[in-house]
């Protein structure tokens, strides 16, 4: 299979801190990789590191076979970032237009995917408020739509359901599971181990570590457990013990 996104050796640091440590990734064409660690742990640096916003230490990454950062690929890459970046004093719709007017998109198209991707999340009736008025969970939901806007290759989702309520997140875990349909590839980080069953597969982070990855079942039948939660446990445990799989 044609991995999309690859991470060689990447360590970061800032300062003395070492936050990231020889990090190995391969993310396969078409897949939802989820990426997943208690707070702290080193995920949305890795994903910024991979998005091009921040620069490895040392070691490589690469996405769609170039090397990051590479101005092209951010026409192929949809980012949602863990704090939003929208513009308060627009409205929801003046938000998308924005963004939409970055990629080259025809005015047609343009118009399509605003509707679309409002009405994804839930926002159409909305748009004509000024986000400033907005709730939290409805600012990440605009987020998530200017995240898709471009119909990107790949979609980077740091803690996207983040304040979203359960009904709405489960629409958008529909979603990402069409777009994966689509032969999108998508990568995700959470902590929230139900969103962490619907992956393809895993990386559980710990302290800037890889500490155990594979698919959901495969991590499970490993440590001969049933909830994903106590695999966490039971890889940072032996993690202790310098007893990793991988
Ligand atoms: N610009 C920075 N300067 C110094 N330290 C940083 C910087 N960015 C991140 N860190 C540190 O790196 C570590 C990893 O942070 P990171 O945000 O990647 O974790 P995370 O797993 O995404 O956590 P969360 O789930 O809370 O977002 C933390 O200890 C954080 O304080």
């Amino acid at each position: 299979m044609t991995s999309t996104i690859e991470l060689i050796q990447v360590s970061k640091s800032f300062g003395k801190k070492n936050v990231l440590k020889a990090i190995n990734i391969k993310v396969d064409a078409g897949q939802i990789f989820g990426l997943i660690g208690p707070s702290g742990s080193g995920k949305t640096t890795l994903v910024k590191i991979i998005v091009g916003m921040d620069q490895p230490s040392t070691g490589q990454v690469q996405v769609l076979n170039t090397q990051v950062p590479n101005l092209k690929l951010l026409q192929s890459i949809g980012y949602m970032a863990q704090a939003d970046a929208l513009y308060n004093d627009l409205t929801g719709q003046e938000n998308l237009a924005f963004f939409a007017s970055l990629y080259k998109l025809s005015k047609e198209v343009k118009k399509e995917r605003i509707a679309y991707a409002a009405n994804l999340v839930e926002l159409t009736p909305h748009l004509s408020k000024k986000v400033l008025n907005y709730s939290g969970g409805m600012k990440r939901r605009l987020s998530l739509a200017i995240a898709l806007i471009h119909d990107p290759q790949i979609l980077i989702l740091d803690e996207p359901t983040v304040g979203i309520d359960p009904e709405l997140r489960k629409s958008i875990w529909a979603e990402i599971v069409r777009l994966k349909s689509e032969g999108k590839t998508i990568l995700i980080t959470t902590h929230v181990m139900d969103e962490a069953e619907k992956c393809d597969q895993l990386a559980m982070v710990r302290d800037g570590e890889i500490i155990s990855n594979g698919s959901p079942a495969t991590l499970k039948s490993h440590y001969n457990i049933n909830s994903l939660e106590e695999v966490f446990l039971k890889a940072g445990g032996e993690k202790d013990e310098n007893n990793r799989i991988s």
